[in-house]
């Protein structure tokens, strides 16, 4: 059955967040990675959504809380075993998503083997923008996505030097995961990457679209 409330609000819906890694070789480089050949994929909570007006809070256990800004894309219609070809008609739209991560978490689950859901999935690990219908995007491949701490650039990248296509992403995960209306993929961070403290300011934007602020508070519980 057809969610009930409208999709310019999908962070309210409770739906998959699934998130594309190194899909851009100047970032994996950055993290001394090796190039993907097929996408790498991982998932975070829906609970991890935070919107503007809310904090992002650094999770107890992590030192360095890195900014990820990404291009996030609305699943519209279910999809499932979708050819390339058919794949963009699944799209409702876009969304400016930051994939905030512990990284000293995510080496040391690196290290050990384990996932990565304590460095990703983290409440309010996924900032996310106001929703832009499709039809406001001639060409999601050619957006220039930035982010700022404390007024100082720290990422810009252009979507045009993704490793794998959105068509390409939605074909290959849906062949995997079922996507459906209301899910988002995060489609991977560009270069810059760095961490941030508490109280800092961070702001992103797509020039000419959008731009949204967040600032970072610490959490205190301990169980
Ligand atoms: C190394 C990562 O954390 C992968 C990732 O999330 C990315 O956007 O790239
Ligand atoms: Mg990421």
């Amino acid at each position: 059955m057809a969610p009930s409330k409208p999709i310019t609000r999908f962070w309210e819906w409770g739906k998959n967040i699934i998130c594309v890694g190194r899909n851009y070789a100047e970032h994996a480089k950055e993290m001394k990675n090796t190039l993907p050949t097929e996408p790498l994929f991982f998932l975070k909570p829906s609970s991890a959504y935070v919107r503007e007006g809310s904090p992002i809070v650094r999770p107890y256990y992590c030192h360095k809380l890195h900014h990820e800004v990404e291009l996030g894309v609305v699943i519209g219609k279910r999809a499932q075993e979708v050819p390339q070809a058919a794949a963009m008609g699944h799209v409702a739209g876009y969304a400016l998503c930051l994939d905030m991560t512990a990284r000293d978490t995510q080496e040391e689950c690196k290290a050990k083997g384990l996932p990565w859901t304590l460095a990703k999935g983290f409440s309010t690990s996924c900032p996310v923008s106001d929703f832009i219908p499709k039809e406001k995007v001639p060409d999601p491949h050619q957006l220039k996505i930035w982010l700022k701490v404390n007024g100082e650039l720290r990422q810009e990248g252009h979507t045009s030097a993704m490793i794998f296509s959105i068509p390409y992403v939605i074909s290959y995960v849906s062949g995997i995961i079922a996507l459906e209306e209301g899910d988002v993929i995060l489609t991977g961070s560009p270069q810059g990457v760095s961490a941030v403290q508490e109280k800092d300011e961070i702001e992103a934007g797509i020039e000419g679209l959008l731009t949204m602020r967040f600032q970072v508070a610490q959490q205190k519980y301990r169980p």
